[in-house]
């Protein structure tokens, strides 16, 4: 039988919020089993071009990213969220290590040809060193990935947080029963945006379908539903979405996902 594995991706939103923040590593940190954490920082990326003088652009969600921005994001999800979150992790008893996509290899990507817009220095993500992720899960390391990959020849590239989860979940998969979680600061996919006591507790590909249908599912919630089917099909077991709680083990107000 296979080893369990938990991929908990956490967004901006929620690092941002201190409280929140803090409960969500405690909760991660009581999680059995072997884990990885994912974390974006979208919110404070922009925060921080914006104190620069540097114009954020996002298309379908992903960010434009040139030299300039690259750089904030390297400094934003390499170092400064990296960081803050694996110290907290310690603090917390988690043996966590700090991880972008170049670290020891683990993810490979390309930079996304330009068609329609030109993305710059954003990966598409082509490969996973599920070997060098399995070799830090059984050296009982928590890797904590941030939003960043490397193209082989030298070049960071920004790669959404929430693609990095599913595609770690999707690989992962082959040596582990793979659960994806994406957790954020609404307790599900609400049927009413404006209602959090909409949680729809379940949806699967005829009902996500007819959510788009009805412009239920919008802004960021359009690519990580996007992630969350695209993982599906692809062997994850499990993929829920949900806020903090979620990872509590006796919560049960979040969306449950199926193909
Ligand atoms: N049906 C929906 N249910 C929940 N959130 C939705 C829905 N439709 C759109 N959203 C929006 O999607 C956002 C989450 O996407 P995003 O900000 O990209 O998440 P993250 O913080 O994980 O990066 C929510 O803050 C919410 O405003
Ligand atoms: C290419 C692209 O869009 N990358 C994202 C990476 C960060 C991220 O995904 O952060 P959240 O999860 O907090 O949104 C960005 O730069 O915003």
């Amino acid at each position: 039988m296979k080893q369990k594995l938990s991929v908990v991706k956490i967004g901006g939103n929620l690092i941002e919020d201190v409280e929140g923040c803090k409960r969500v590593l405690e909760l991660f940190s009581k999680m059995d089993g072997n884990k990885i954490l994912v974390h974006g920082g979208g919110k404070k990326a922009t925060e921080l071009a914006n104190q620069m003088g540097v114009e954020s652009k996002m298309v379908n969600g992903r960010r434009i990213t040139n030299a300039e921005t690259l750089d904030i994001a390297i400094m934003v999800y390499g170092g400064l969220y990296s960081k803050k979150i694996v110290a907290k992790l310690q603090a917390l008893g988690t043996d966590a290590i700090g991880m972008s996509g170049a670290d020891a290899d683990a993810i490979r990507a390309h930079k996304r040809p330009k068609k329609n817009v030109d993305f710059g220095f954003v990966g598409d993500v082509d490969m996973v060193n599920t070997y060098g992720v399995f070799k830090l899960l059984q050296a009982g390391f928590t890797p904590i990935f941030c939003a960043l990959t490397h193209d082989g020849k030298g070049q960071m590239l920004n790669t959404n947080a929430d693609t990095i989860a599913a595609e770690l979940a999707i690989a992962m998969s082959e040596q582990f029963e793979t659960t994806l979680y994406y957790c954020f600061e609404k307790k599900g996919v609400l049927q009413n945006v404006e209602d959090e006591n909409s949680v729809i507790q379940h949806i699967d590909s005829n009902g996500y379908d007819e959510l788009l249908a009805y412009g239920i599912i919008a802004d960021g919630m359009l690519p990580k539903m996007h992630n969350c089917f695209y993982a599906l099909r692809n062997k994850v077991s499990k993929v829920c979405v949900g806020n903090t709680e979620m990872l509590e083990a006796d919560n049960s107000e979040y969306t449950t996902l199926t193909l």
